[in-house]
């Protein structure tokens, strides 16, 4: 009896429209997850050096580069049918970069370098680009994100903090914030020197009386730092250098830091001790944390109140740290004998700002990281994780999606386009609109726990679930932020087996709970459940409720149910010859001779909707449903 011909939604012809098109494309096989919207499926990764005809989707899954990878993944999503070849993208330069960065971005995309703007500005101008680099002056925040209309994959920040970029709402957006951690070190770290013994020498005060006619020789004494006690606050990068410095003029360094290692500290010389003790001890403070909830205004009132009376105090990390009304009540008071200070919560400060023109105050604006050198690496560094992230890398400085090492991704990668088809088909098995909000996915491997990191699969098994039926993008920065906005709980599960260890996983089981299913026979244990294995670097449907399949995850499937007898597969299989629709894979999954069987069939075309009905209406058939991968 042939029942239920339902059809199902065709959601890949949606993803195609959005998308743009089917393209053809020569490509290299390094697989890569994937950031960029425009992706290639590297569903022939392994398999041949030449891919042809692979569809262009917004995924964020494995992919196999293009040629020109940074275009091809960082086109425009509003590219037509029609064009032949994918532009280049555009990366707007909001402040001014060194030319070795530009030299290198625009080798890979068309480079906007329009400094100065305003806020309403980079509104406007943001929608036209795929990713923005930007110093600490330019605020990247949520109405610059929204603005862009998803067209903003990446922002690079050319420098360490990023407390002027809204991580929260580029983790939303699925935007891949990147930093330049490590090439503004030094500078940053020379500049708190230099105000550390500018300070202790009054040399800006000093130099700027003698310019204006004076000779004050006896106004301008001093003090020493050796034998002085330094407390560098933050003992990271910066704070390390500094002290490594400090102790070279001679003085005593501790350093507060409740993050930082013993071992490290004790490598340079450094005794860590506690915020208080810091505080009671120093001649010198030293600023190096970022800023952070935590950090915020972290100077103020009483942490001035208990510091030793005349204390000195630099500033090279940012200004929010310091709560700066009470740091002038401290100088005031005499509690701070004197501070140096580079940054400031608002830049630049405003005019006649009491602060800056404390008598016992030297400043300078933001020029930690600005010495020749720092902003050459500075700029080479952030070019190169932008045109990776643009095309579609990974980034070792990825502020806010988790650092997957290279070798992990080219393992994992056929899994992952694996776990996306599986999310991607069992979402389409799901009837009604009551939504997914219970998934259960089981990881089958004979590896240890802490040797697989499955973050990469969850990541794209929703976006195999949520993606279909949503407008969502969604990619490894913000797959569990938005399955968290829509209620979906994953819980994963492994199960180990004794197979190789050289082999990640055995199979992949998606479990979608508390749903009813269009396709009664992929239900199992209450739940629908589609298992994929990879078999030489391709991923397989392996199971479908409780009946063992084996088809290629490659064009679309159709899953029926029949009552096993002879004949079946030439009876379908004519069916779709009439209409030209190749077959690439077939399988039939049974438990015993002449019971139900649950067919599975590759196809390469989309049967129309006639042709469906046409198979529905077999007489064995019982119930079927037609899948878009
Ligand atoms: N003025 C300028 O031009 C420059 C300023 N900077 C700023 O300097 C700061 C440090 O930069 P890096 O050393 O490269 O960063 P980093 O990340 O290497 O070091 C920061 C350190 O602060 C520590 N930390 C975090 N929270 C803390 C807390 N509550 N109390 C004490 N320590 C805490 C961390 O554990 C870490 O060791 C950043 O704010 C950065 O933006 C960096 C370069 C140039
Ligand atoms: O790298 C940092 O955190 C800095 O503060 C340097 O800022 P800048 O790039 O000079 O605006």
């Amino acid at each position: 009896m042939a029942t239920t011909a339902r059809s199902s939604t065709c959601i890949g012809t949606t993803m195609a429209v959005r998308s743009g098109v089917a393209q053809k494309q020569e490509c290299h096989l390094a697989s890569r997850v994937s950031f960029g919207r425009n992706s290639v499926l590297a569903s022939r990764a392994g398999v041949s050096g030449r891919v042809v005809n692979v569809g262009v989707r917004w995924v964020g899954a494995v992919k196999v580069m293009a040629v020109n990878s940074a275009s091809t993944a960082a086109a425009s999503p509003t590219a037509t049918k029609n064009e032949k070849s994918v532009a280049k993208p555009t990366v707007l330069v909001a402040e001014k970069l060194g030319a070795a960065g530009i030299e290198l971005l625009e080798k890979v995309a068309v480079v906007d370098c329009s400094y100065n703007l305003s806020q309403e500005d980079l509104c406007a101008k943001i929608s036209d680009c795929d990713a923005l680099i930007v110093r600490s002056g330019t605020k990247v925040t949520r109405e610059v994100f929204e603005a862009s209309k998803g067209r903003l994959k990446v922002v690079g920040r050319a420098g360490v903090g990023i407390d002027n970029v809204d991580l929260q709402a580029a983790t939303e957006v699925g935007c891949l914030v990147v930093n330049a951690p490590t090439a503004n070190t030094v500078a940053a770290a020379e500049h708190g020197i230099a105000l550390l013994t500018a300070m202790a020498r009054n040399v800006a005060q000093a130099s700027a009386s003698m310019k204006a006619g004076k000779w004050q020789r006896n106004k301008w004494v001093g003090v020493s730092l050796v034998d002085k006690t330094l407390a560098v606050m933050g003992f990271g990068k910066v704070g390390s250098e500094v002290a490594r410095r400090a102790k070279g003029l001679g003085m005593h360094v501790v350093a507060y830091d409740p993050y930082a290692s013993a071992e490290r500290a004790k490598a340079v010389g450094v005794e860590l001790v506690n915020f208080e003790e810091a505080l009671a001890t120093a001649d010198f403070i030293s600023l190096h944390m970022p800023l952070t909830p935590t950090t915020d205004k972290i100077f103020n009132d009483e942490s001035f109140g208990k510091c030793k009376k005349g204390v000195r105090i630099i500033n090279v990390a940012r200004g929010g740290v310091i709560d700066e009304p009470a740091l002038v009540r401290a100088l005031d008071a005499g509690i701070v004998a004197q501070a140096a200070l580079d940054v400031f919560t608002v830049e630049p400060p405003p005019e006649g700002d009491a602060l800056v023109n404390h008598e016992n105050v030297i400043v300078t604006p933001h020029l930690g990281a600005s010495t020749m050198e720092a902003q050459e690496g500075v700029a080479v560094e952030i070019a190169e994780a932008v045109a990776g992230a643009l095309a579609g890398e990974l980034s070792a400085t990825a502020v806010n999606a988790p650092m997957v090492p290279a070798e992990v991704i080219t393992e994992l990668a056929p899994y992952v386009s694996l776990a996306e088809r599986l999310g991607r088909l069992a979402v389409q098995l799901v009837s009604g609109g009551a939504g997914v909000k219970q998934v259960k996915v089981v990881y089958r491997s004979a590896r240890a726990d802490d040797d697989l990191d499955t973050r990469l699969l969850r990541a794209m098994i929703t976006k195999g679930l949520i993606e279909p039926v949503s407008s969502a993008f969604i990619n490894l920065v913000n797959a569990d932020y938005v399955a968290k906005q829509r209620g979906l709980k994953i819980s994963e599960e492994r199960q180990p087996t004794d197979g190789a260890i050289e082999v990640p996983l055995q199979s992949i089981s998606v479990m979608i709970s508390g749903v009813e299913s269009k396709f009664a026979s992929s239900e199992s244990n209450g739940a629908i459940t589609l298992e994929g294995k990879v078999k030489d670097g391709v991923p397989y449907l392996s199971r479908v409720g409780s009946f063992s399949v084996d088809v290629s995850l490659e064009g679309s499937i159709i899953l029926y149910r029949q009552v096993d007898q002879p004949g079946m597969i030439g009876k379908v299989g004519s069916i779709l010859g009439e209409e030209n629709v190749n077959i690439s894979f077939m399988s039939v999954g049974r438990k015993s001779p002449r019971e139900h069987a649950v067919m599975a069939i590759g196809v390469d075309e989309e049967p129309s909707k006639a042709t469906l009905q046409k198979l529905g209406d077999i007489p064995a058939v019982e119930e079927f449903v037609f899948l878009k991968l």
